[in-house]
C-alpha cells in the first residue's frame, strides 16, 4: 500500500466586525497549513506518533507533544469519538502557521478546525460539513470564528437551542473533551469522550463587495480570548442591544453592495456590547476607532476591534497606507508597537490529497 499524504489549509478569521458579537465572522488571507504523511509502507511502529514540527507564527512557543498541542488534541478527540483511541503509527505532521496567536485573528479557531479536519482524514470518517462544525463547537464554544474558518467568506451563525439532554452533552467541561495526558502504557482511555449533539451550529454566507479589503493593525502583544471575555458584563441594557441589532441588520447587507457606502457602513460597524468594555485591555482602542473616519481617511468604510482584540480591523476600498500609518501613530503614542497587513477575504478550509 502506498503512503498517504494530504494538506489541510485553514484561514485566519476576524469575528464580530463591530456589532455582531459571537455572530459574524470573516475569513482572511493568512493561513494555517498542515502537511501530513502517513507511512503505511513502514512496518516500524515503535517511534512516537504523530511527529509534529512547526514553522512560522508561534513555532517557538507551541507544544510539540501531540497530547498537549491544540491541533492534535482536537484530532484525537474526533478519533476517540469514533472508537479510534490513538493516532495510527508513523504519522508526520508539519504545521506552517501565518496566524499570530492571541491577536483576535482566530488562531485558536483555525487550530480547532485544522484538528477536526485532521481527525476526519486520519480516521477516514467522511464527516459532513455540519458534523465537522459540531465537533469544532464542542471545543471553541462560540460559532463566529470556527464557522468562518471552516466554510469561508463573510458568515453569520447561531447555536441552536438544544433539548435538555443535548444541552448537557454540549456543556461538559473542556477538560473532558480534551484531556491533556495519554493513558499509561498498555492502558486505554476508559470511556469515550462526549459525542457532540447533532446540528449545534447553523450558518449563512452573505455577499461581499469585491472591492472591500481589510487592513489588520496588529499590536505586538497577546490578549487571550478568555481574558477579553472576562471583562464583559453578564447583562446589557435594552438600549445597547437595540443599538447593536439595528447596526448588524444593516451591516450584513451594506457590505455586499457595490460600490459600498462609507456613511452607512462606518456607523453600522459601531458596537456597544464588547468594545467599550475591552478598551481597558487595549490602550488606544477608542482613539483609533473614533479618529479614523471616512471623512479623515478617504477609502475607509468602517473600523472595529477584530475578534477579542487587540488587532484593529479597518475595512476599506483604498487609502490603506494612510489608515495603517495613522492607527500606528496613535498606538505608538500609547506605547504600543504594531505591525500591519493588507488582507483579502479568503476561501474556507481545504483538504488536498497529494
Ligand atoms: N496553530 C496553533 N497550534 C497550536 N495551538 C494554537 C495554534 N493557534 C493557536 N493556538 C493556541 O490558541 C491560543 C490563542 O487562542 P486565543 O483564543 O486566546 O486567541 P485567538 O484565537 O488568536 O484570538 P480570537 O479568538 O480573538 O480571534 C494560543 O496561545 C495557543 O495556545
Ligand atoms: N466573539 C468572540 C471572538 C473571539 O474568539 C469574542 O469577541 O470574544
Amino acid at each position: 500500500m502506498s503512503d498517504r499524504k494530504f494538506k489541510i489549509s485553514v484561514p485566519a478569521t476576524s469575528a464580530n466586525i463591530g456589532p455582531g458579537f459571537d455572530v459574524i465572522g470573516l475569513s482572511l488571507s493568512l493561513r494555517l497549513t498542515l502537511d501530513v504523511t502517513i507511512q503505511t509502507s513502514s512496518k516500524d511502529s515503535s517511534s512516537p506518533s504523530p511527529i509534529l514540527t512547526y514553522s512560522g507564527e508561534g513555532a517557538d512557543e507551541v507544544p510539540l507533544d501531540p497530547y498537549k498541542n491544540l491541533i492534535t488534541r482536537v484530532a484525537l478527540y474526533v478519533l476517540r469519538c469514533h472508537d479510534q483511541s490513538r493516532f495510527p503509527p508513523n504519522i508526520a505532521i508539519h504545521v506552517h502557521n501565518e496566524v499570530p496567536f492571541g491577536r483576535g485573528l482566530g488562531s485558536s479557531g483555525a487550530a480547532v478546525v485544522a484538528g477536526v479536519l485532521l481527525g476526519n482524514e486520519v480516521g477516514q470518517l467522511n464527516l459532513s460539513t455540519g458534523r465537522l462544525l459540531d465537533f469544532a463547537l464542542m471545543v471553541e464554544r462560540h460559532p463566529d470564528n470556527v464557522t468562518a474558518a471552516l466554510v469561508g467568506g463573510f458568515v453569520g451563525s447561531y447555536l441552536r437551542e438544544l433539548d435538555h439532554a443535548a444541552t448537557e452533552a454540549a456543556s461538559v467541561p473542556l477538560s473532558e473533551v480534551l484531556p491533556e495526558y495519554p493513558p499509561d502504557a498498555g492502558e486505554d482511555w476508559g470511556k469515550n469522550p462526549p459525542m457532540p449533539p447533532n446540528g449545534i451550529g447553523h450558518y449563512v454566507r452573505y455577499g461581499w463587495a469585491k472591492e472591500i479589503r481589510a487592513v489588520a493593525i496588529i499590536p505586538q502583544f497577546e490578549l487571550s480570548t478568555a481574558k477579553a471575555r472576562n471583562v464583559l458584563p453578564q447583562t446589557y441594557s435594552r438600549k445597547d442591544l437595540v443599538f447593536n441589532l439595528q447596526r448588524l441588520a444593516v451591516l450584513t447587507y451594506a457590505l455586499s453592495q457595490s460600490p459600498p457606502d462609507p456613511d452607512l457602513i462606518y456607523e453600522a460597524m459601531k458596537d456597544r456590547v464588547h468594545q467599550p468594555y475591552r478598551k481597558e485591555l487595549i490602550p488606544g482602542l477608542p482613539e483609533v476607532t473614533s479618529s479614523i473616519t471616512p471623512a479623515t481617511h478617504p477609502g475607509l468604510l468602517g473600523i472595529c476591534l477584530s475578534g477579542a482584540g487587540p488587532t484593529i480591523l479597518a475595512l476599506a476600498t483604498g487609502g490603506f497606507d494612510e489608515i495603517a500609518r495613522d492607527a500606528e501613530k496613535i498606538f505608538n503614542s500609547k506605547g504600543v508597537q504594531v505591525k500591519w497587513k493588507l488582507l483579502d477575504i479568503a476561501g474556507g478550509s481545504t483538504v488536498e490529497h497529494l
